[in-house]
């Protein structure tokens, strides 16, 4: 078991023989270097005055993390939020990787955090050529999970399936530091995030349960509750895992056609994977996020995590509303 103070490095040292350890390494590697990317932020421009055509942070972030992954012998194939189809590397790889490099682009320009979030599964067949499907896993088959959040301090946080564990940059020595271990979510809170400026177009469980909060003290839950948005699910999900909390990113009537407004593979999967692990629970409503059988690389889902009985609550309540009505039938 990790302990504070452990290196990131010693941790994946003594991980099982068969973790993904190179590619756990190569992630970080990646992660420090955009981290300073970020640091720089508008001085990047001032700094490239020779003509070159300045790229997005999400473009030079995604291209930092292919670049230290390509040569990975254990990877076999990649696939980011940022590119159209997957991008395959070690024919002999066992692994596959999956990452948003940069969430919550929105916040850069203001200065407030954002993060990289990554999740690793085995490769399926490593007797044919990689295809999209090899990438098209339900989320219980992720071996390693979780983000980067660039912040006023630059934390790692990551699970293998043995916890959660957080590990703080030392800017000057280039390394992560384990600072907490085994992290848990309180299974209550007075705490919820959400875009309250979709309230009109969520589904009425949703409504219900938001609803009950906002009355506090005064309605059913008997107790006043807190909210915040942010606007970067590396931050919520961070928010959660140091305080407790639930985060919402719902289905609603804006675009029905579509699940929800966060991405399965490369945002949702891995999260719901270190929520659980620190004794939460994560949900579209209906059924565990890493239950749910991905049919594209792109796919979207709605996403309800955090504190394991305000989940249960919701999951209640999307549960009562999808009951056929009796009266229906009369
Ligand atoms: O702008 P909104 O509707 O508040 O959405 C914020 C959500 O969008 C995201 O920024 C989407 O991720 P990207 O920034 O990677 O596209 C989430 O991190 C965040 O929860
Ligand atoms: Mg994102
Ligand atoms: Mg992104």
């Amino acid at each position: 078991m990790v302990a504070v103070g452990d290196s990131f490095d010693s941790y994946l040292s003594k991980a099982k023989k068969d973790a993904p350890a190179a590619i756990l390494r190569q992630v970080a590697r990646a992660c420090i270097d955009i981290n300073d990317l970020v640091q720089q932020g508008a001085l990047a421009d001032i700094i490239n005055v020779q003509g070159e055509v300045q790229q997005k942070l999400d473009i030079l972030s995604n291209d930092a993390i292919l670049d230290a992954c390509r040569d990975e012998p254990t990877l076999s194939g990649m696939c980011s939020e940022e590119n159209e189809s997957f991008y395959p590397t070690n024919k002999s790889g066992k692994y596959l990787l999956l990452f948003d490099p940069l969430d919550g682009s929105s916040n850069i320009d203001v200065n407030v955090s954002i993060g990289t979030i990554f999740s690793i599964v085995p490769r399926p067949n490593t007797k044919r050529a990689l295809t999209t499907s090899d990438f098209l896993q339900v989320g219980t088959e992720q071996v390693a999970a979780g983000y980067v959040i660039y912040g006023p301090q630059t934390i790692l946080v990551m699970t293998m399936g043995d916890g959660v564990h957080m590990f703080t940059l030392d800017v000057a020595r280039k390394c992560f530091v384990c600072t907490r271990h085994d992290v848990k979510i309180a299974a209550d809170t007075k705490e919820f995030a959400i875009n309250m400026s979709n309230m009109r177009h969520w589904d009425a469980p949703v409504r219900k349960y938001v609803d009950e909060c906002l009355l506090g003290a005064q309605g059913i839950r008997g107790k006043d509750f807190n909210m915040r948005w942010i606007a970067a699910m590396v931050t919520e999900v961070h928010r959660l895992l140091t305080r407790g909390g639930v985060f919402m990113y719902p289905w609603d009537r804006r675009y029905p056609e579509k699940a929800g407004r966060l991405r399965l593979l490369y945002e949702a999967n891995p999260m719901s994977f270190l929520i659980e692990q620190a004794g939460g629970a994560s949900i579209n409503g209906y059924q565990r996020i890493v239950t749910i059988r991905p049919s594209e690389l792109h796919q979207r889902v709605s996403v309800i995590l955090g504190a394991k009985n305000e989940i249960d609550r919701l999951a209640k309540y999307h549960a009562e509303a999808a009951k056929p009505n009796p009266l229906a039938r009369m």
